[in-house]
């Protein structure tokens, strides 16, 4: 592959869509909270705990093509592949896309963050095993909260 390009981004204004409110669509959703960027979820059904996620535009219907109209970055985390497929025949050159399930669709992934005292440790397998990411994330603050101990 190609090599990729890490990047710690501002997102004050910008201007996010998540298709889909399940499981995935929260998890990157509590990683963008906060960060100022202007959220819209589209989705049918929503969870109750994405509901309650502070500063985001919720419509709660099925996706439409003109969504992803001025979206900086764009998920497609819905458990239909032939939406999150749909998202992506509307992306245009300039825009950031994650498909959830698809990373040969996806013009960038998100990685496993921690967050710890003014650091930032950010893990990426280059989209080849995210659970490896999420172990690796585990013994990275073990080893970060001990060490700070000392
Ligand atoms: C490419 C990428 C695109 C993207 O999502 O951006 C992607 C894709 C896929 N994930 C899948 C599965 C799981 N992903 C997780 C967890 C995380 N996934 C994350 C990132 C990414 N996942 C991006 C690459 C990151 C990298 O470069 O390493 C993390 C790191 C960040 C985050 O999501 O915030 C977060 C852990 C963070 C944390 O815990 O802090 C778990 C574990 C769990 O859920 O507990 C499972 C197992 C679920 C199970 O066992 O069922 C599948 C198969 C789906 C299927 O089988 O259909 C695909 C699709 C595919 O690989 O083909
Ligand atoms: N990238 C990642 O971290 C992971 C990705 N996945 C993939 O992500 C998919 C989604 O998984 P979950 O979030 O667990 O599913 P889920 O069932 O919890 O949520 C699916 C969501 O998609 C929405 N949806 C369905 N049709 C839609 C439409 N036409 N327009 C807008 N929204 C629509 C539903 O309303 C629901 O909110 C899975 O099918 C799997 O392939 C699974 C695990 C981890």
């Amino acid at each position: 592959m190609t090599k990729l390009y890490p990047l710690t981004l501002k997102l004050i204004n910008k201007k996010v869509l998540v298709v889909g409110a399940g499981k995935v669509a929260l998890r990157k959703l509590q990683g963008l909270v906060g960060t100022g960027a202007e959220i819209t979820v589209v989705s049918p059904e929503v969870l109750p705990e994405i509901e309650v996620l502070p500063d985001i535009t919720i419509i709660q219907r099925h996706f439409q093509p003109s969504d992803t109209k001025n979206a900086h970055i764009i998920y497609a985390a819905t458990d239909n592949q032939q939406v999150n497929d749909e998202v992506g025949r509307y992306i245009e050159h300039w825009q950031w896309f994650d498909n959830t399930a698809l990373p040969e669709a996806s013009n960038f992934f998100t990685p496993a963050v921690i967050r710890e005292k003014g650091l930032i440790v950010s893990i990426s397998t280059e989209a080849r095993d995210p659970t490896r990411a999420k172990l690796i994330k585990q013994k990275i603050t073990d080893f970060l909260l001990k060490s700070m101990k000392e």
